[in-house]
């Protein structure tokens, strides 16, 4: 019988170092058929899959990919919902129901935090003026309830005697009201912490909205909860002492916190549904990056808008510059009424300040030379707040020196620090465009991503010609 080498010729180097052995048996010769034709098959679909590979680059070619950057807490993952709820709003409605844990998260933590300044309160050194003795009394008579928790004691002796009647800010004794937070919080980050990320923050990765969708046990209870302490929690938010606290900043709330709490009664109803307001105000931390693709029309042609949503922190900054090599363009977004506050991660550095090296570095990086520049001066309504509850921003900027503490010129001050540095490193004369912008507002928001699309997709259609 004649044996011929299945694959290649006779004369071929390769098939006369693989061509089998003279004394090969039938069964032999079998077995090495079904090997080398699985071979083949294996073969085959790697080429296939390169092949979809190959078409699936070639088409994401034509799309456009935009970084969301900033520090964390500056809005990138609030502007990104403004997107969605631009491009893809049926998207936003399918996860709405698993915001309503970030919402009772945000409750419940705002009003531990209460509880927890109200406690320490005796031991703050706040000069103790004659208002404050009085209120204090005040607290004391009228609403000894509303302090108590079952938590074992309070180490402010006027809150320890405080600690009957029954408590009844906390819902039931088998889940006391300060366990809920992190169970709450290990439900959000799937378990998931960490390391550096100051006040107990929680991270969450792209998809978490999955985890949550369903309601479970814990989240019922939280909602039987606040339905239970409704009340209480109003009494508490309103108390003057509560106000003279926040007032006089021996209190610090999250900035969420208030948007929350004045809206306490909607949020507890047993039928809670987050609102498109309550979603854009609640606020959960960005790990790693988070990329959403909508299809954005534009002049009647449709393209894929690769939105890449990134996690602020420092200890998450690595994980941006991957998606340097092919964006097309960058919203750079800073929260222009930091200028009294500083990072978690590095509490002796201002957060301006921290906004403008981060700003310069992405100015001087070389992948990003190219890139469509865009400015976001974000906060604006807290920033116009304030400076209308009289915070001086020299007090913190030292340089802001005598100069005005109005809002427009704290605006242009900040404003020309990016501009500025900006030129030092603008070899390309690259455009950076500018916008003042509160991103939880939504018409202004997605009057201004109209702007900001039509700016990218003008340079994108650019390049693309020169390509
Ligand atoms: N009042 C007001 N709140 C804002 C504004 N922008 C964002 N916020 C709120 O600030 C909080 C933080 O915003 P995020 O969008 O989560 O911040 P981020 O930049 O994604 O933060 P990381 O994911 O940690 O990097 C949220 O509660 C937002 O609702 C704004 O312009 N005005
Ligand atoms: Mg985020």
């Amino acid at each position: 019988m004649i044996r011929t080498p299945s694959i290649r010729s006779q004369d071929d180097p390769l098939s006369i170092a693989i061509r089998p052995p003279p004394t090969e048996t039938e069964t032999d010769r079998q077995v090495r058929l079904q090997q080398e034709a699985e071979a083949r098959r294996i073969s085959e679909q790697i080429d296939e899959e390169l092949r979809i590979e190959r078409e699936k680059l070639k088409r994401s070619k034509g799309d456009v990919k935009l970084l969301l950057l900033g520090q964390a807490e500056s809005g990138k993952s609030t502007l990104q919902k403004q997107f969605q709820l631009m491009y893809s709003p049926a998207s936003l409605d399918s996860e709405r129901m698993s915001w309503r844990t970030v919402v009772y998260f945000n409750v419940v933590r705002s009003v531990k935090k209460i509880l927890v300044t109200l406690d320490a309160w005796d031991d703050i050194d706040d000069g103790s003026d004659s208002q404050s003795t009085l209120e204090r009394q005040e607290l004391s008579q009228d609403d000894a309830f509303l302090v108590g928790t079952s938590r074992t004691s309070f180490a402010a002796p006027w809150l320890q005697a405080l600690q009957s009647p029954p408590l009844r800010i906390c819902a039931t004794a088998s889940c006391p009201w300060w366990n809920i937070e992190p169970q709450l919080a290990d439900r959000l980050s799937g378990g998931i912490s960490v390391s550096g990320s100051g006040r107990g923050e929680v991270y969450v990765r792209s998809g978490w909205q999955a985890r949550t969708i369903y309601t479970n046990t814990l989240v019922d209870l939280v909602a039987t909860m606040l339905d239970q302490s409704c009340e209480d929690i109003t009494t508490l938010w309103e108390h003057p002492v509560v106000r003279a606290l926040i007032s006089k900043r021996k209190l610090k709330l999250d900035e969420w916190s208030e948007f929350f709490l004045n809206n306490i009664a909607r949020i507890s109803a047993r039928d809670y549904i987050p609102s498109t307001d309550d979603i854009l105000h609640a606020r959960i931390q960005t790990m790693g990056v988070a990329e959403h693709i909508f299809d954005v029309d534009i002049h009647g042609r449709s393209v894929s808008w690769h939105l890449y949503d990134v996690g602020g922190a420092r200890g998450q900054r690595h994980s941006w510059v991957p998606y340097f090599d092919d964006a097309n363009a960058i919203i750079f977004v800073c929260p222009i009424s930091a200028f009294d506050q500083y990072l978690e991660e590095d509490p002796r550095t201002n957060r301006i300040d921290d906004s403008l090296q981060l700003f310069t570095q992405i100015c001087s990086n070389q992948l990003l030379k190219k890139v469509h520049l865009v400015l976001f001066l974000n906060k604006t309504d807290i920033l116009k707040k304030k400076l209308e509850r009289g915070l001086l921003v020299s007090k913190y900027i030292l340089s802001y020196g005598d100069r005005l503490n109005e809002y427009e010129s704290v605006v242009q001050y900040f404003r020309s620090h990016f501009l500025q540095v900006h030129r030092r490193n603008n070899e390309n004369r690259r455009v950076l465009y500018t916008h003042m912008t509160n991103v939880t507002d939504t018409r202004a928001t997605q009057s201004i991503i109209g702007n900001v699309r039509d700016s990218i997709f003008r340079g994108y259609l650019q390049s693309a010609a020169l390509v």
